[in-house]
């Protein structure tokens, strides 16, 4: 397969495999406009939120006002809603974000990968996201607009609006390392990738025989401009290894590339909102693992992101979730979290590795303290 692609990149857009390692995160005050979206779920009509848009017109979000925004009663009903299921004290401070819908896969994936560039990691292929920001610039792309969102306020992350996945972060190599020494066991489990940007560690579950594997990103051009396109660019380039030109051959390769892709989901939106449209399906089955980096960077989802583990985790799965230390400007880090968690007493956590390069980085299990 080859891909075109006839214009240049600007200099401010080198690719950015690796962020900062700092870990600074720099929110930013931004205005957003409501953002009408609706798209069709694949699978049918309890798996797509026709809810739409998301932040009070004219609210700002601003480094003093993160999480501290007076939420409108539409968008933070379904917050509340998850607080008092989980027998937690509601938290004050409740950010009020984007709904959540479900993303359905083109059924021309030749689309999907169009003015996409390529590029091979050890043993996975992913889409070069500088490009994607170029073109997303270029073609004044409607939606959410967040590349030039976050061009203007030079910034990893707009809270509220951008959450950063437009950039594969460091913790994600981290992960992706400890899943070759640990030697994870995927085969047959359901995995969630939440807070996926690129998707490399669902993916990596997919590749690994995961029987089911859910991606999830706060902003819907994440999903459908890198994430989607990580996936069909992972199925398709696989099933051409074992290529030949014969029609029955490639009819076969065409069903494995939908099977594969089949095996997966795509969501975006705001965790609570998130976890409300997957649990309210008629057939819903817990994660038996939840793959999470660089998420924890904000205590103000804290209670949210704890919430998510526990209405979403199998009662004898997991979590692996990969942290830096500690976010400066946004004020989050592992041991901040673990003491949440703690207090929270719902489950348990043990460190599994610390990478000390320059910022600590922290790998951490999180597994139900009682089970039963
Ligand atoms: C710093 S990025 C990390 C992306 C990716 N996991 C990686 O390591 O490259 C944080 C991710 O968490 C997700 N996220 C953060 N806060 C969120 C929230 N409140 N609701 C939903 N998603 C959120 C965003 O989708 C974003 O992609």
């Amino acid at each position: 397969m080859t891909f075109q692609f006839n214009f240049t990149i600007e200099d401010h857009l080198d690719n950015e495999l690796t962020p900062p390692g700092d870990g600074t995160l720099t929110p930013n005050s931004s205005k957003e406009s409501s953002v009408s979206e609706s798209q069709k779920g694949k699978h049918g009509d309890t798996k797509c939120s026709t809810e739409q848009s998301v932040l009070p017109p004219n609210h700002s979000w601003g480094p003093t006002s993160v999480g501290h925004a007076a939420p409108s009663q539409d968008t933070c009903s379904s917050l509340n809603a998850a607080h008092s299921s989980g027998n937690l004290e509601p938290h004050e401070k409740q950010p009020c974000l984007r709904l959540a819908k479900e993303h359905a896969v083109p059924e021309d994936l030749k689309k999907v990968l169009e003015n996409k560039v390529i590029e091979t990691l050890p043993g996975i292929q992913h889409v070069n996201i500088s490009v994607v920001k170029t073109i997303s610039l270029k073609e004044n792309c409607p939606g959410e607009n967040i590349v030039s969102k976050t061009f203007s306020s030079h910034s990893d992350l707009i809270t509220g609006v951008y959450e950063g996945g437009l950039k594969i972060w460091e913790c994600t190599f981290d992960l992706l390392a400890y899943f070759a020494k640990a030697q994870v066991k995927f085969a047959g489990g359901k995995v969630l990738d939440l807070g996926c940007g690129s998707g490399l560690l669902g993916l990596t579950a997919l590749k690994g025989g995961a029987k089911e594997v859910h991606f999830q990103d706060y902003n819907s051009l994440v999903i459908d401009e890198v994430t989607l396109p990580n996936v069909v660019a992972n199925s398709t380039l696989e099933d051409e290894e074992n290529d030949g030109n014969e029609p029955d051959v490639k009819r076969c390769r065409k069903s494995k590339v939908a099977q594969k892709l089949g095996q997966c989901r795509f969501f975006s939106g705001e965790w609570s909102k998130f976890c409300k449209l997957v649990t309210s399906e008629k057939h819903f089955e817990k994660y038996d693992l939840i793959l999470t980096s660089e998420t924890i960077y904000n205590p103000d989802y804290y209670d949210t992101l704890h919430q998510t583990f526990l209405q979403l985790l199998g009662k004898n799965g997991r979590v692996l979730l990969a942290s830096k230390a500690h976010y400066f400007g946004v004020g989050g880090g592992v041991h901040l979290f673990q003491k949440f968690v703690e207090e929270r007493n719902v489950f348990k956590t043990r460190t599994l590795e610390i990478i000390d390069e320059g910022l600590k980085r922290f790998l951490i299990e999180m597994t139900f303290k009682y089970p039963s």
